[in-house]
């Protein structure tokens, strides 16, 4: 049975190939050039300090469907923002998550703090795409990538100025996501066969994860409970989308969460 990772990759290789001819790498090497200057996304993480949060822009998900109407995402990120989160994540597939490369754009220049391209990752042109519209970081996903693409994934967002986060779910996987030369690793609480999620994947992936790493708890997060749990286990960040964006106050929301 494909997962809806299998499904996502499928429609994103169309994609890639049609980008490829609508918005060629050349012109997105042009853009790049004028693009405002990177922000350091694992300064903002890696900084002394209590948990941060990467708090995600997100209209709608595959396990959840549509998670907000009334989506302003300039001004959930504003709101983010202003509440202490230290970086945003913003998606950008349009397919499955109702995001766009417009909105990290139209987000990126609305805000001061560094952003996330937070999308399905898988040839060099969309770090280009990130870059061009602003991205400071950009997620590459082991999951979806071999070992070899991993690293030269990893070798490319670094040429771009742009800081690689790398997610994994699935254990077998830290070895490349290592060997690749991951300093920021993301570790996903959703399993991807089921939507269920487990928190305390996390917690045992802190063990796995190499001690210098920065570690950002992906996923499921809702209260300020699973907030201290991950930040007791020595986790570093957190990303969190689906529990703010749902909520009428977002603010608040942040307040609740990180319970300042
Ligand atoms: O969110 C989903 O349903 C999903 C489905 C398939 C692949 C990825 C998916 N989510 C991407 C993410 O990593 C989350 O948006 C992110 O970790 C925030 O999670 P949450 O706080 O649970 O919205």
């Amino acid at each position: 049975m494909p997962t809806i990772l299998d499904k996502i990759v499928a429609t994103k290789r169309d994609e890639i190939a049609r980008a490829k001819v609508d918005r060629p790498a050349d012109r997105l090497r042009a853009a790049i050039a004028d693009a405002p200057p990177v922000r350091d996304f694992f300064a903002a993480l890696a900084a002394p300090g209590p948990i941060k949060l990467i708090a995600e822009v997100k209209k709608a998900s595959p396990s959840a469907g549509l998670i907000r109407d009334d989506f302003d995402p300039v001004s959930i990120a504003k709101t983010y923002e202003a509440h202490g989160a230290a970086c945003l994540s913003v998606l950008t597939d349009q397919q499955y998550f109702q995001g766009s490369l417009d909105y990290l754009r139209d987000v990126r220049e609305a805000v001061g703090l560094p952003c996330l391209r937070k999308d399905f990752i898988l040839d060099e042109h969309q770090l280009l795409e990130a870059r061009a519209v602003g991205a400071d970081a950009a997620l590459l996903i082991a999951e979806c990538l071999t070992p070899d693409e991993l690293r030269r994934l990893h070798d490319a967002a670094l040429e771009l100025g742009l800081t690689p986060l790398v997610e994994l779910y699935d254990p077998e996987n830290m070895k490349s996501v290592v060997a690749a030369g991951a300093k920021l690793i993301g570790v996903n609480n959703r399993n991807l066969h089921t939507f269920e999620v487990d928190l305390q994947h996390t917690v045992r992936m802190r063990e796995q994860a190499p001690a210098d790493c920065v570690l950002v708890g992906e996923s499921g997060i809702r209260t300020n409970d699973d907030v201290r749990l991950l930040s007791t286990a020595g986790v570093d960040a957190i990303l969190v989308g689906e529990s703010l964006t749902r909520e009428p106050d977002i603010g608040a929301a942040v307040d609740r969460l990180l319970a300042r």
